[in-house]
């Protein structure tokens, strides 16, 4: 069955999802011309051999594999065409100023600009799908999600730790996820000045996280981009983020590892990570090992050994490892790289790695789904009113949060 046809009893939600430009919401090419299907519209047999072009809303990435690189090219006016071309040559170049340009553009909240970045992206998977068919079907990259309570020393860590990766060879992007920039529009990782050494070096690419938007945008977004850093040839892709929130969860789904640092405080010092992270961890880096630090980081550590043994096993392969550090002697610094390297082949060696990823995929595609449906269902004409009402209702316990649910879901099934 062609794709059309088996989505076309969704095609009123897809229709929904509609950007402002009726021309890029969805068009189905039928021969060599355009044309919009609506709703009502039962596919024809001449639909069977149509090609989905440029969809919104958050089954596009899916859908958009289907179909080929020059297909997503159809639909963009001349000058688009030549912007997404500019910005995509420059960043398989490795051009740093394109990077960050596309990264803006994923980041954009401008319905258009959204469209275009969707363009971009699926140019820039097929490369990187070339180069890993290349590579053996291997992984090029390597992506590590880092966390840790603030003060842990994570930016000083990853000064360091990138530094010595840039030296050895490495191209490596730090990108920032910071759950902070959501509630107050102040970005905690990104408005100090940090990693200053490592912003000077030509082989690393730092960016913070956009200032403003949902976590849900922000991680997104994060996940685009590092899609982009790896077009643009950065091999490992360090993905930081304050452990105090639910961002640390989102980030767990998108990379390879996660890395939790644990400063050696007290258990108070340390009531704000949560166990669920602790139980994500892949590896967990004690910092600041040093001087009159060095006795209580050995009694964390050994804490943290005792309790992982406790933990749920995650992987048949890999048993989360407990290290020491101080970014000021250097003092374990390349051992947290080595058990970074083992954990990459035998995680690699088993599979476990490649359904990790594929797995990642997939949920990530459902957080697409839901994020959007949730917005259209807040914001559709037959609802947006009557929620506070209904939420109103239910804190004055006139309402069960059941029935309310069930009228304003009922009210926005009516409408469709
Ligand atoms: N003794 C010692 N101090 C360290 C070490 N690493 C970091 N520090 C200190 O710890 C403090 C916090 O370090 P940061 O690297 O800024 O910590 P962070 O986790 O990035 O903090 P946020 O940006 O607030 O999340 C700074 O005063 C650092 O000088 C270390 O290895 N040894």
């Amino acid at each position: 069955m062609s794709l059309p046809t088996l989505l076309h009893p969704y095609q009123h939600l897809l229709n929904s999802l509609r950007v402002p430009s009726p021309r890029l919401h969805c068009i189905l090419h039928s021969g060599r011309h355009p044309v919009s299907r609506t709703p009502s519209a039962p596919p024809s047999p001449g639909h069977q051999r149509t090609k989905w072009v440029l969809l919104s809303g958050g089954l596009r990435r899916a859908l958009c594999a289907q179909a080929t690189s020059k297909d997503h090219t159809e639909g963009l006016s001349d000058k688009e065409q030549r912007f997404v071309d500019k910005l995509y040559t420059g960043l398989v170049r490795g051009q740093r100023a394109c990077l960050a340009e596309a990264i803006t553009l994923v980041e954009s909240t401008h319905a258009r600009k959204k469209e275009l970045a969707q363009v971009l992206l699926q140019r820039v998977l097929a490369h990187h799908r070339e180069q890993e068919r290349l590579n053996q079907g291997k992984p090029l990259t390597f992506r590590v999600g880092l966390s840790g309570p603030p003060g842990a020393g994570k930016s000083t860590f990853i000064e360091y730790f990138g530094k010595m990766l840039t030296d050895r060879g490495h191209r490596l992007s730090v990108l920032a996820v910071d759950p902070s920039s959501c509630t107050s529009g102040g970005s905690l990782l990104g408005d100090k000045t940090r990693m200053t050494e490592l912003s000077r070096d030509r082989n690393a690419y730092i960016r913070p996280s956009p200032t403003s938007g949902t976590l849900g945008g922000v991680t997104r977004t994060t996940n685009e981009a590092i899609l982009l850093c790896e077009g643009g040839g950065y091999d490992i892709i360090l993905i930081e983020t304050v452990g105090v929130g639910q961002s640390e969860f989102a980030v767990a789904d998108m990379v390879d590892m996660f890395v939790l640092l644990l400063p050696p405080a007290g258990g108070d010092e340390l009531q704000g990570i949560k166990r669920g992270i602790v139980e994500m961890a892949d590896l967990v880096v004690i910092t600041k090992s040093d001087g009159d630090l060095v006795v209580p980081a050995c009694r964390i550590q050994a804490e943290y050994v005792s309790a992982l043994k406790l933990l749920r096993r995650r992987s048949e392969v890999w048993r989360p490892k407990v290290l020491r550090i101080s970014a000021r002697t250097g003092e374990g610094i390349s051992e947290v790289w080595d058990a970074m390297r083992e954990f990459q082949d035998v995680m690699l060696a088993s599979g476990e790695l490649t359904t990790k990823r594929q797995k990642q995929q997939k949920v990530w595609m459902w957080n697409l789904i839901q994020e959007n449906i949730l917005h259209l269902f807040k914001t559709h004409p037959s609802t947006r009113e009557q929620i506070p009402l209904m939420e109103r209702k239910v804190l004055s316990a006139a309402l069960s949060p059941g029935l309310a649910a069930d009228l304003l879901l009922k009210a926005f099934k009516s409408k469709h």
